[in-house]
């Protein structure tokens, strides 16, 4: 008899969700449960209702989300904070509805203040004003950790919350604004590349500081997280403060990421800053050593990460680059 988990991987056609999958494939996990956006709806509860009540689901990645860069964040607000507090409201309420016992939450870094000391410590969440381009996001993400503290404490559910760094990998979304600045750039610099342009633009200043994590490592700390027991969770969080921070613990700026971005690609011309587009937040360095105390820690370097980046997206098909969205 097969007893493994049935675990649902909400996202799975995403950056992060189709990292989990890869990992949890990898470590000989069969029974795993996946639908598309255009299966199900999660913004819709009478469907993730339906979802949960037939398909017997014993663990969840909920890594399905209104995800964009600066620029998406800041155009669309109210989507950014409607569809996310929706579908981590439907999916946290009808997993424990079910009877799921284990869930793991994707939050993201951009929950803390803006001007957090670092590097970033758990326990600094709202303790300061937020970010502006990314309030409604950030805020969206907060009540998703309060959700499954929430369950926890009142219906003795085991949902867990993991808070990512600025992510990248195979998979990512290249649209040419919409996207976070490493899927944007490769594909600017390959662009300019392949058309010989004398430079390239870089939005803001290239000052802020920013930590980024390769996705598959990320996927390893999700699996990481949600495979360890009960007790050494509780013992190394709190009940109101559950969450655990995903990163590296070295960041760089905007400026030296667009040189080694270049320097992957082979692109030889100009680097040149547009400083009427927002920066966002300085600098969100998070400290990881509460998830190197349960022993993981990230392991592929940012140039490798790149290089890997990079050979993806140029195996990918010019139509898949058209139809990459917010
Ligand atoms: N990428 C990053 O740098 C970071 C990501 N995170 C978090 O990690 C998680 C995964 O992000 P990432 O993989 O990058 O995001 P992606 O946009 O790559 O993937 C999200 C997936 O969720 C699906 N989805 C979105 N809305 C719905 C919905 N209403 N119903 C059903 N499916 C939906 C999307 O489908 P479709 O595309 O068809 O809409 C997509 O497949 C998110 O929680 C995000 O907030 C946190 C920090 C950084
Ligand atoms: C993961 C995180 O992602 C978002 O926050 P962010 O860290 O600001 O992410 P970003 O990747 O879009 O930008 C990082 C930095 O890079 C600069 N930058 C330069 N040139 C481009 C560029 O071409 N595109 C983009 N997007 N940024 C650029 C940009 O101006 C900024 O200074 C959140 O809204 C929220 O979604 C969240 O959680």
């Amino acid at each position: 008899m097969n007893t493994q988990p049935r675990i649902y991987v909400a996202g799975h056609q995403g950056l992060v969700g189709a990292a989990i999958v890869r990992a949890l494939a990898a470590r000989g996990l069969t029974k795993l449960v996946t639908r598309s956006h255009a299966e199900l709806e999660l913004t819709n509860q009478a469907q993730v209702h339906d979802f949960f009540r037939n398909e017997k689901i014993d663990q969840v990645y909920l890594a399905a989300a209104r995800v964009g860069g600066i620029h998406a964040n800041n155009t669309y607000p109210a989507e950014f904070i409607y569809d996310n507090m929706m579908v981590q409201a439907n999916v946290v309420h009808e997993a424990w509805g079910a009877g799921v016992q284990k869930l793991l939450f994707l939050g993201s870094s951009c929950i803390y203040p803006r001007l957090a000391p670092q590097p970033i410590r758990e326990e600094y969440l709202m303790s300061g004003m937020l970010e502006p381009t990314n309030e409604p996001y950030a805020m969206a993400k907060i009540a998703g950790i309060k959700l499954c503290e929430s369950y926890n404490r009142q219906y003795g559910t085991d949902f867990r919350s993991v808070m990512p760094t600025n992510l990248y990998g195979p998979g990512d979304n290249y649209h040419p604004e919409n996207s976070h600045v490493i899927p944007a750039l490769m594909r600017r610099f390959h662009e300019a590349k392949e058309t010989d342009a004398p430079e390239v633009v870089i939005w803001g200043s290239g000052k802020p500081m920013r930590e980024f994590l390769y996705v598959d490592d990320m996927a390893a700390a999700c699996v990481h997280v949600m495979n360890l027991d009960r007790a050494t969770y509780a013992a190394h969080t709190d009940p109101m403060h559950s969450h655990l921070n995903v990163g590296t613990g070295e960041d760089v700026t905007i400026a030296e990421l667009a040189r080694l971005v270049g320097a992957t690609v082979g692109y030889r011309g100009r680097i040149v800053f547009d400083t009427s587009k927002p920066d966002g937040t300085p600098r969100k360095l998070l400290d990881v050593s509460k998830l190197k105390g349960l022993g993981w820690q990230a392991s592929t370097p940012l140039p490798e990460g790149l290089r890997r980046a990079y050979a993806a997206y140029r195996g990918l098909q010019p139509a898949q680059l058209a139809g990459s969205s917010a």
